[in-house]
């Protein structure tokens, strides 16, 4: 299921995030402020245990999660969604994969991997704020169904049409939430209007 975000928030922050003016400062807080805000909703259904528990007045029942629950970053960009999750999360564990896109056949190379040894248990929130060709989401939902993951959410920023249609049609079990469902792919694989290249734009690295 592919659902977009469409609060005013998101869509202002985005914004801000999209102009080719904003530094790197304000670029990754606004990114750190939409995580936190997508994630909201990225965790409605969660499965919950009940708990009994004493209030100063009273005893009654509370609630606590039911399952840990792992980001996975995509490495670089993805890292850039971490800490808005993380803030509302505080107890997520962090897993991570490094993955680097051919910039000729739009390939996904894999460099690392490294997760907690829960991932077949766990709430599993991939993270990498582009979904483009779709390679790099597909080839990251593999490693960590590798790893026996079963509940695998695919948060990204900004996605186009194409990359969602092949990581719906590769993993048809996965939910896919962005903020922008943009227009379309150019002839690099940059996703238009885009934001450009999200890990320069994040790390300054251009
Ligand atoms: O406009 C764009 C498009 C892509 N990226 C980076 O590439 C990967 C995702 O590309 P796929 O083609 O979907 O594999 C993503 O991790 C971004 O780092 C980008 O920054 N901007
Ligand atoms: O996906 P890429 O190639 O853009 O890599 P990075 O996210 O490290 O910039
Ligand atoms: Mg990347």
């Amino acid at each position: 299921m592919l659902t977009v975000f469409d609060h005013p928030l998101i869509k202002h922050k985005l914004t801000i995030m999209r102009k080719k003016e904003t530094g790197t400062k304000d670029f990754r807080q606004n990114l750190d402020e939409i995580g936190g805000l997508m994630v909201y909703e990225v965790t409605r259904d969660l499965p919950l245990n009940e708990i009994p528990i004493e209030t100063p007045l009273c005893q009654t029942i509370g609630y606590e999660m039911a399952k840990d629950v792992v980001i996975v970053p995509i490495l670089r960009a993805g890292l850039g969604v971490v800490n808005g999750i993380q803030n509302l999360i505080p107890t997520a564990r962090i897993a991570h994969i490094g993955m680097y896109r051919d910039e000729e056949t739009l390939e996904p190379h894999p460099y690392f991997e490294k997760y907690p040894s829960n991932m077949d248990e766990a709430a599993v929130i991939i993270v990498d704020p582009m979904l483009a060709t779709g390679g790099s989401s597909v080839a990251a939902i593999d490693m960590v169904k590798k790893q026996g993951a079963t509940s695998i959410k695919l948060v990204c920023l900004v996605g186009a049409p194409e990359g969602v249609k092949v990581v719906e049609e590769a993993h048809p079990d996965v939910d896919i939430y962005l903020a922008s469902l943009d227009d379309h792919l150019n002839e690099k694989g940059y996703i238009v209007p885009g934001l450009g290249d999200a890990g320069d734009r994040i790390f300054g690295t251009k």
